[in-house]
């Protein structure tokens, strides 16, 4: 006979392995809980717990991802997983929170059975349920990864490793897992293999390429390495891998690619040998914040096309160097990093949705007009898109756009309402999300319809659960090839309007609230209006300020403009942030 669920003896035993420290007091943010890797293992003990019971609850496997990503390597976090591969719903982020903020080991016991699984604490052992869990690169991560285990074995449910995966790899495995028909051959319940995931992305990719980018050479010598000319595929591509989980898994791309005439030089892989650290200087947000080429890539040539994943390649964006100072180096500089003398030409995820959204919409025009019928189709956006982005969308793409909070999940949420809903934070984390009525609809078409096939692989191509560099890099390459274009014809879209980001620590970043999707200060009482009157001084002024939901800072954004008029912007905001809302150390 299968053993319970829920046996409070040996949960207060494994549970009495993880004490949480005293005056750690964690809460579920804007992507898990974060924070520094030595706090953690009771936090993921409780999370593998609640992966567990969520499992139990809801009869499917979840999943639990290991990371920090973008944040610095001494930080470690953990991510929940739903079995449909999406994040788990903030409906449950309350008692996530409560459970890992357990002082003892019997309110742990308690909060579980009481507050979590109810009456499926009596409940014997579901012995076809998994945990599907994956950690990044981090050193802390073999040690977190053992709390997790051992919090899903703790409720008797099979926990399963994948090691060092990318986030939207182990998203994407947690709902390939709930599409599998159960059975149990061996010691657990059958679940797919990483391969799966490749085959699915690079299937679609192989069959999405036309025949001419096969006939390319593949020693990366079209348009001298660079992308100043020529087409806008093929050739080489320079990957920023952050020295994180993507460069191993990248790495599995490159045959595949080269046989379709793209080189990938792959940078920032981890190698000890160059000494480079988890997102030092490197990596997605390194490059779209500091507007800066990472490190290792001094001998890439100006104008050559790159893309930068973040730790946990979730994150994706595109560059080019640019010598001489020039490119827009510096526009969004956070506070504390110097102009620097090289800069690159950045495009960031709202170009990478505008490129997507361009590329749609080509598709829509040639499918069958009774195949649209009904079908909604929107762009999700957060503040932090440059107004030029938004007013392409509105003007020229004339697309329906949402602007939601900071954090893909709501933009997912947003995007999952629609039929086809294009989501992508300024930063690179988005996809394309395809509702099944749409699906079904290409399904039934795409015999007699080559759009509506096209359409059909993109939703293989474009990963269904999250953001995910990986899938991205396809993406991008796809689209320019499929068009013809380089670097520059992409970032001719739209100019950015030029902004800056700056972050400042307050007292207590909490008295300061946010409305009408964090674009306008609702707390404290007379902010708002401060910054209004701030930014009526400047033309095509914009500015706000929000919170962190992954830091103690407070992020202030302004574009305007000029660059000059941004920056200023920027500061007398940061300045009224710092009066208004208990700024603490320098004045900006
Ligand atoms: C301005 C910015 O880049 N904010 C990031 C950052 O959130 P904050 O709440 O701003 O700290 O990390 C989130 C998680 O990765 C990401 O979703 C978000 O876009
Ligand atoms: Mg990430």
């Amino acid at each position: 006979m299968s053993p319970q669920v829920f046996d409070p003896d040996t949960l207060r035993r494994a549970s009495s392995a993880y004490t949480k420290p005293a005056n750690f007091h964690p809460s579920y943010g804007t992507a898990g809980f974060r924070a520094n890797a030595s706090l953690l293992p009771s936090t993921v003990f409780r999370c593998g717990l609640l992966a567990a019971a969520r499992a139990i609850l809801l009869n499917a496997h979840t999943g639990l991802m290991i990371t920090a990503s973008h944040n610095p390597v001494e930080d470690n976090g953990v991510k929940m997983v739903d079995p449909d591969g999406g994040m788990m719903p903030q409906s449950f982020e309350a008692v996530a929170a409560e459970l890992a903020n357990c002082d003892d080991d019997d309110a742990v016991v308690a909060v579980l059975r009481d507050r979590v699984l109810g009456e499926q604490a009596s409940c014997s052992s579901p012995q076809t349920l998994a945990v599907l869990v994956g950690h990044d690169t981090r050193p802390s991560a073999p040690e977190l990864l053992a709390a997790a285990l051992a919090g899903v074995r703790a409720l008797n449910v099979h926990a399963r490793s994948y090691g060092c995966v990318t986030t939207p790899q182990l998203h994407f495995l947690v709902r390939a897992a709930n599409q599998l028909t159960p059975s149990q051959d061996g010691p657990g319940p059958a679940l797919p293999e990483l391969q799966v995931y490749f085959d699915a992305i690079l299937g679609a990719f192989s069959e999405l390429t036309p025949p001419p980018l096969l006939q390319q050479p593949a020693d990366g010598t079209a348009a001298g390495g660079s992308d100043s000319g020529g087409s806008g595929s093929g050739g080489t591509l320079y990957v920023d891998c952050a020295n994180g989980v993507g460069a191993e898994q990248i790495q599995r791309l490159v045959p595949a690619l080269q046989r379709l005439g793209v080189e990938l030089r792959l940078r920032n892989t981890g190698d000890p040998a160059r000494g480079g650290q988890l997102n030092h200087r490197c990596g997605a947000d390194f490059v779209q914040k500091d507007r800066l080429p990472p490190t290792d890539f001094d001998d890439v040539p100006a104008g050559a096309r790159c893309c930068s994943v973040d730790g946990d390649a979730d994150r994706l964006v595109y560059f080019s160097p640019v010598g001489g100072g020039g490119g827009d180096a510096g526009t969004a500089t956070e506070a504390g990093t110097a102009a620097a003398p090289a800069g690159i030409s950045l495009l960031d995820g709202d170009k990478v949705a505008m490129l997507a959204a361009v590329y749609i919409g080509d598709i829509l025009n040639q499918l069958p007009s009774e195949l649209l019928e009904g079908i909604q189709v929107c762009c999700v956006q957060t503040a932090y898109a440059n107004g030029a982005a938004t007013a392409y969308l509105r003007d020229v793409l004339r697309l329906p756009t949402v602007c939601t909070p900071t954090g893909v999940k709501y933009l997912h949420e947003a995007a999952h309402s629609a039929d086809l809903g294009i989501y992508f934070e300024s930063n690179g984390h988005g996809t394309v999300l395809f509702s099944e009525q749409l699906l079904t609809r290409l399904r039934a078409a795409a015999e007699g319809s080559p759009a509506a096939r096209e359409l059909l692989l993109l939703s293989g191509l474009i990963n269904q659960t999250v953001g995910d560099a990986i899938s991205g890099v396809l993406l991008v390459e796809l689209i320019l090839s499929r068009k013809g274009w380089t670097l520059r014809d992409w970032q001719a879209l739209y100019t950015d309007l030029p902004s800056r980001q700056l972050k400042l620590k307050v007292a207590d970043r909490g008295c300061i609230t946010t409305g009408d999707a964090e674009r306008v200060c609702v707390t404290p009482a007379g902010l708002q209006d401060a910054i209004q009157r701030t930014v009526e001084q400047f033309p095509r002024g914009r500015a706000f300020a929000r919170p962190s939901g992954t830091e103690d800072a407070v992020r202030v954004y302004a574009e305007a403009d000029t660059q000059e008029q941004a920056d200023e912007l920027a500061r007398r905001v940061a300045v009224q942030v710092y009066d208004m809302a208990g700024g603490v150390g320098p004045r900006p």
